[in-house]
């Protein structure tokens, strides 16, 4: 088959102070979280001026993709502008009829992959006779992404004698987990990716012992979420006389707000107060060896170019414009109305 562009789609984020509550507005339509949080996050915003990373860092993971890929690469967000829909109109407009879409999350899950194939579907309804759109697979066991974090590891832990290193990811309800992948899987594909990228990286720099642990929770209290939260998990440490410790935000693939809010700002202050010594691992996003990851992604289908993974996991999240992977995957988690 043979495609005519690339579709870069993000989960989206604001670029001014008026950007910040239409955006969370867009974020939280319709899932049940609480005003009080939403208060919360805006602040975590207004921090930094009302502007999130993400929408730079990926227009310049962008460009380092051109370089590499003979295709025009477009970019469409979830919740903020550029949206996916005005895209979609876009590349239509262009003469675009066949298009690969990379989602700039690695995993599985309804957060990380379903709802990606939400969007397409959806940018797909709002323009007529759109192109088709054929999502690329789920990477977290990529070797590229693997030894870009491993790297960034490295690099992180340089100026401790000993530390413990402590994996993190975006934490997600356990109904929503327990629903993720395919039924016959048995569930929570999402935490098990993590932890199985997780383990591959902690291979990789030689660490014997490590932690798996969640950030940036989100819903209303009385729901239970993925556990233990990272803060929560860095007073632990210190309860267990660990000195230092080096965070990897494996379920990201750039310094966006979650990160340089909850880990940067949160995390490290926690640790400061505690008197350890703290240090973050950058996300692949930065790393040349991520546009490369990007351009393998797109061989895979443009010349067949073998299919490079780590994990036993099956290649999972190529979906043909919007349609789940599998009947059931991943099934959006009945929530609870408000
Ligand atoms: C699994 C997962 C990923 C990783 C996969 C991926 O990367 O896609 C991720 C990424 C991100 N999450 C982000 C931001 C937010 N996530 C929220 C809320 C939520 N995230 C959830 C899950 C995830 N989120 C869930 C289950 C909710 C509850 C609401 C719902 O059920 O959908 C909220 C609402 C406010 C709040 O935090 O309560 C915000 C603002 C940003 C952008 C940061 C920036 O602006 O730089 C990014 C990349
Ligand atoms: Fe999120």
């Amino acid at each position: 088959m043979s495609y005519d562009a690339l579709l870069w789609l993000s989960f989206g984020g604001p670029e001014g102070p008026d950007d910040v509550r239409p955006f969370l507005e867009n974020v939280t339509r319709g899932r049940g979280v609480p005003p009080e949080r939403l208060d919360e996050v805006e602040q975590h915003y207004r921090h930094f001026g009302g502007v999130s990373p993400i929408n730079a860092l990926n227009r310049a993971a962008i460009a380092a993709v051109e370089e590499l890929v003979d295709l025009p690469v477009y970019f469409g967000n979830r919740n903020w502008h550029p949206m996916v829909e005005d895209t979609v109109a876009r590349m239509k407009a262009d003469g675009v009829r066949r298009a690969l879409v990379f989602p700039t999350s690695a995993y599985g899950g309804y957060s990380a992959c379903r709802q990606y194939d939400e969007d397409v579907l959806r940018a797909r309804a709002a323009v007529p006779d759109a192109p088709e759109l054929v999502k690329l697979r789920q990477f977290f066991d990529h070797p590229l992404f693997v030894e870009s974090f491993a790297d960034a590891v490295r690099t992180a832990a340089a100026d401790f004698a000993d530390y413990r290193l402590v994996f993190t990811a975006h934490s997600v309800p356990l109904s929503a987990d327990r629903a993720a992948g395919p039924p016959e899987e048995g569930g929570h594909r999402y935490s098990r990716q993590v932890a199985e990228a997780s383990r591959l990286v902690a291979r990789e720099v030689g660490a014997a012992e490590y932690d798996v642990v969640w950030q940036s929770r989100s819903g209303p209290p009385e729901i239970p979420w993925l556990e233990p939260d990272v803060v929560d998990h860095v007073e632990a440490l210190r309860e267990w006389g660990v000195a230092n410790v080096v965070v990897c935000p494996i379920g990201f693939v750039s310094d966006h707000l979650e990160v340089v809010w909850d880990l940067d700002t949160e995390a490290r202050d926690r640790a400061a107060e505690l008197g350890m010594g703290f240090a973050r691992a950058a996300t692949p996003n930065g790393d040349p060896r991520f546009a490369r990851l990007v351009a393998e992604l797109v061989a895979e289908h443009l010349s067949g170019a073998p299919v490079r993974k780590l994990s036993e996991f099956p290649a999972a999240g190529c979906t043909v414009n919007g349609a789940p992977c599998a009947p059931l995957c991943c099934e959006p988690a009945k929530r609870p109305a408000r």
